[in-house]
């Protein structure tokens, strides 16, 4: 069967999404009596990490928060991190802090989350916040789980006995988005790299997360047709013209949308709605914290 360019998926359409998130979210802070605050902690010159910075940073003004950026050099010791992070927990100003990660490998990355306070883990990367999504209480939710989870409820307003299946099982993605799943009365099946005939699995599934970091690693044979999938993979990898480089999911797009019923794009699907949950995420810390 060739299915290549016969596209019959519906776009799911984050940037547009994400742009009215962030125009509610607006909205809402110019109606509080404070003005949230959002810290983002860069270590190291990675030019991937600085442009996601400065994206965050930009963005974050634009919705009448404010942004603190703190750019430390690679050779940042891991006592001036933490001391960093300690005078976050600590300022007022502040309600929300973002450690961009991945972090040099001399530092230890789990000892700095640690050292965030969970009321404004604004990532939803500490032990307790991770604990919070698995008791089903109130608390911070990663930012992409959170972004697709809005994607799909937008779509698919009763998700209750589908099945969906993750592939990846990060802390910051897979295992969030997992848990959100649940909530929403999907039978959630977690696949991985040990996982037996991954294909079969993905087949067997009405919603299809792929969150593995392996450029168009999903083929469209592994749809299931009518199937909502969304990539959550940010991979750059080299262009059609010498030099230059593109951006593509874990999905192999064109084969994938000729046979799932809703999917979304990279870029302009999951990646812009992860910044605008960072935003909804420093809004809700500010409010817990402010008590209103
Ligand atoms: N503590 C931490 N939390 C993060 O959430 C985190 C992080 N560290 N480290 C780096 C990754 C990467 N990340 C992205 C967010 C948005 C886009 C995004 O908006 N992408 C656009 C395209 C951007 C482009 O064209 O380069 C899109 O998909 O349409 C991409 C990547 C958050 N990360």
């Amino acid at each position: 069967m060739s299915t290549e360019g016969t596209e019959l998926a519906e776009i799911i359409n984050g940037k547009a999404f994400s742009a009215n998130l962030r125009a509610q979210i607006a909205a809402e802070v110019a109606g509080l009596p404070y003005q949230p605050g959002l810290a983002v902690v860069l270590v190291g010159d990675d030019p991937a990490s600085k442009v996601y910075v400065a994206n965050k940073a930009k963005q974050t003004v634009e919705v009448g928060m404010a942004s603190f950026e703190h750019k430390l050099p690679a050779e940042t010791t891991q006592e001036d991190l933490l001391a960093l992070v300690r005078r976050l927990n600590a300022d007022p100003k502040v309600h929300g802090i973002l450690v961009q990660l991945p972090l040099p490998k001399h530092l230890n990355a789990d000892e700095v989350i640690a050292a965030i306070s969970p009321d404004k883990d604004v990532d939803g990367l500490t032990v307790v916040n991770a604990g919070r999504l698995a008791a089903g209480l109130p608390g911070l939710v990663p930012c992409t789980p959170l972004g697709c989870i809005l994607l799909l409820e937008d779509r698919l307003p009763d998700m209750t006995g589908l099945n969906a299946v993750v592939v990846g099982r990060s802390n910051l993605v897979g295992k969030p988005i997992a848990q959100l799943l649940l909530q929403k009365n999907c039978t959630v099946t977690m696949a991985h790299s040990r996982t037996k005939d991954l294909p079969a699995l993905c087949r067997t599934a009405d919603i299809l997360v792929a969150a593995v970091g392996q450029p168009e690693m999903v083929k469209g044979d592994w749809i299931k047709p009518g199937a909502t999938v969304i990539d959550v993979g940010i991979n750059r990898v080299p262009g059609a013209v010498e030099g230059k480089t593109k951006l593509v999911g874990d999905v192999a797009y064109q084969e994938a949308a000729a046979v799932a019923g809703l999917i979304t794009p990279v870029p302009g699907g999951v990646g812009p709605m992860t910044i605008a949950c960072l935003l909804r995420n420093t809004l809700t810390a500010a409010k817990r914290l402010e008590g209103r």
